[in-house]
């Protein structure tokens, strides 16, 4: 196991680039610690293949260096990186055993019978096919297929780090949340660092300690799950995490208050003026919906099972807020913040109280 340092780490697809935007990675310095279990989340095209195939040693870089622990493996080979890789769709030899693929990366690498045997049992049960060892694996379905490819990921205890790239796209939706559960506890048995990309925010905050989002070829936030609910460190990470995600509203701040289009909000601290485009952003499930406070348009209210989404205008601007289970909509609904909820944000990144 190793940590992960990325180091000035750039990459640009084009052979001579000039601007940043003919960057798919833009310039980032970030460290990956030993044993953590980490989410890469982000829309498609946001860089997340690029920087795993970078660690992966399946690309390298324009730019900066990738170290496994203190060692420099910008150049090296994936085989020499030792990591365990599954990718979208299964790779599993058709001809071989669920057992023999579930052993290959073990019988490799010379380890003896008895170890293999009790490892690959304990595998074959996390992805529950212990009853079908000795079946070829040909003739199976992609979604049996994919569950041993994870298999043979999570098999070996020596690996550096396991990289998994939207491994669960092909697994049936019970299944996904079943391997979800056992992929997070196998990380808290043997304390792999691994690292996930997805794009479904559901599978990120459920599998990882850390989630890393990814915007336009950077990394926006690294942080828990609470921190990325919590405090956004950008627009983009309010908007993308939630259902739905943040409310971000242009507003003037001065001191402890937000003007919101002639609305005073409580900001509930106080800021050091921001010159520049600022905005407040509050989750829907911060925005209190009660016969006081501002006055809203609602257009629906939508029932979405354990509670409900009422989407209006506030000022001019859309708004959504969560009506929780057991209260009720009053008749002439206004809204209301929680102020020590709002976050504040200059040029999209977000700023902390009593700080510009
Ligand atoms: N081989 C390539 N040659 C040129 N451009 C590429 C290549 N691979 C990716 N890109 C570009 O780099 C950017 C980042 O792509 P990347 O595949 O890393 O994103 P992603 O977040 O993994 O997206 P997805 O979820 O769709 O796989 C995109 O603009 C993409 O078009």
């Amino acid at each position: 196991m190793a940590r992960i340092t990325l180091e000035n780490l750039a990459h640009s697809y084009l052979p001579k680039p000039v601007s940043d935007a003919d960057f798919a990675l833009k310039q980032m310095t970030h460290i990956w610690d030993d044993g953590g279990a980490y989410a890469l989340l982000g829309a498609s095209g946001c860089g997340k293949t690029t920087l795993l195939n970078i660690i992966s040693g399946l690309l390298t870089p324009s730019q900066g260096r990738v170290l496994f622990g203190d060692r420099d493996v910008t150049h090296a080979p994936t085989a020499e990186r030792n990591i365990a890789q599954v990718f979208q769709f299964p790779v599993v030899y058709d001809t071989m055993t669920v057992r023999e693929n579930l052993a290959f990366p073990l019988r490799n690498r010379g380890k003896d019978a008895g170890y293999i045997a009790a490892r690959v049992g304990r595998i074959a049960q996390m992805i529950g096919m212990e009853h079908g060892l000795d079946r070829k694996a040909r003739g199976l379905t992609a979604d049996a297929k994919q569950k041993i490819s994870l298999g043979r990921g999570m098999v070996r205890e020596d690996v550096n780090a396991i990289l998994f790239d939207e491994p669960l796209t092909v697994i049936d939706p019970h299944m996904k949340w079943e391997l979800r559960t056992q992929l997070k506890q196998l990380h808290r048995q043997f304390g792999h660092t691994m690292i996930y990309v997805t794009h479904d925010q559901t599978e990120a905050l459920t599998f990882a300690d850390k989630v890393v989002v990814m915007h336009d070829g950077r990394v926006v936030q690294m942080g828990t799950p609470e921190e990325l609910f919590e405090t956004p460190a950008h627009t983009f990470v309010g908007y993308f995490i939630g259902s739905p995600g943040m409310n971000l509203f242009p507003a003037k701040v001065q001191g402890r208050e937000a003007d919101l289009g002639g609305l005073r909000i409580d900001l509930g601290a106080d800021y050091a003026p921001l010159a520049g485009e600022t905005k407040i952003g509050i989750r829907p499930e911060y925005v209190q919906i009660s016969d006081q406070g501002h006055p809203v348009s609602i257009s629906s209210v939508e029932d979405v099972g354990r509670h409900r989404i009422l989407r209006g205008r506030l000022a001019g601007h859309p708004v959504n807020a969560i009506l929780h289970e057991g209260e009720s909509l009053p008749a002439e609904p206004r809204l209301g913040f929680v102020p020590g909820r709002i976050n504040v944000y200059h040029d999209d990144w977000r700023v902390a109280p009593g700080k510009v």
